[in-house]
């Protein structure tokens, strides 16, 4: 694990897509480093801490998605500043090996909750397969039902060691200033030609 004030921005993210008889595979993108005194108030914000800890996020709700064919999504009910956290990509942290496994035996067409980044020299991954998670049964999570989008994204993950936290921590940061009644996107990474054109038919990987 890196020190425990080195957060990082993860590159793209890691959903496998649909449809694609469980196969495709998911490209990891590169890390930069955020601004460090940022970063340190952030692992430190009780806040931030305690809707982690509690599932208490505010100004989100969850409704169908403008995405064709998408489902769900997420989306706003109050304005965020760019740079704020909308939420969290709850779930169990794991080897991203055993994501691996776990994207393997769903079944064809299965939508995927699997978030692959990368902690130093770690290959991890955020499982938010169940709904409702076991540490929340009684409450919804948002991060899982944020949809794709590589042109006009609004959010980004960033690897956080937020304190009292074993494990790190996904969080959505805004990377723009989003109105109240946006649709929530992050870009995942993955486009039709990755992994040898196994995502071809999916065309919404391309907006
Ligand atoms: C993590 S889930 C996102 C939430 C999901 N829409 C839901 O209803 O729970 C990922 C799945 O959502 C769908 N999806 C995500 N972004 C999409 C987009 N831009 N267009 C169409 N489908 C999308 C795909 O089926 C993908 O496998």
């Amino acid at each position: 694990m890196e020190p425990a004030t080195a957060c990082s921005a993860t590159g793209p993210q890691l959903h496998r897509a649909d449809g694609l008889d469980g196969k495709l595979r998911l490209r990891r993108g590169g890390r930069r480093a955020l601004d460090a005194p940022a970063l340190s108030a952030l692992e430190k914000d009780e806040e931030l801490i305690r809707h982690v800890a509690q599932q208490s996020w505010t100004g989100l709700v969850i409704a169908e998605s403008r995405k064709h064919g998408a489902g769900r999504g997420l989306f706003t009910t109050k304005a965020f500043p760019k740079g704020s956290i909308l939420c969290d990509y709850h779930g169990k942290v794991v080897d991203a090996a055993e994501g691996r496994r776990l994207i393997e035996s769903l079944k064809p067409g299965e939508a995927s909750y699997i978030y692959f980044f990368r902690k130093g020299a770690q290959d991890l991954c955020v499982n938010s397969q169940s709904d409702p998670c076991e540490c929340h049964p009684s409450l919804v999570t948002f991060g899982r039902r944020i949809n794709h989008s590589a042109k006009s994204f609004n959010v980004k993950g960033i690897v956080c060691d937020l304190q009292g936290h074993a494990l790190p921590v996904l969080l959505l940061k805004a990377t723009r200033d989003i109105k109240v009644g946006e649709e929530v996107y992050f870009d995942y990474g993955v486009t039709r030609r990755s992994f040898g054109g196994e995502g071809m038919g999916l065309s919404w990987l391309d907006d």
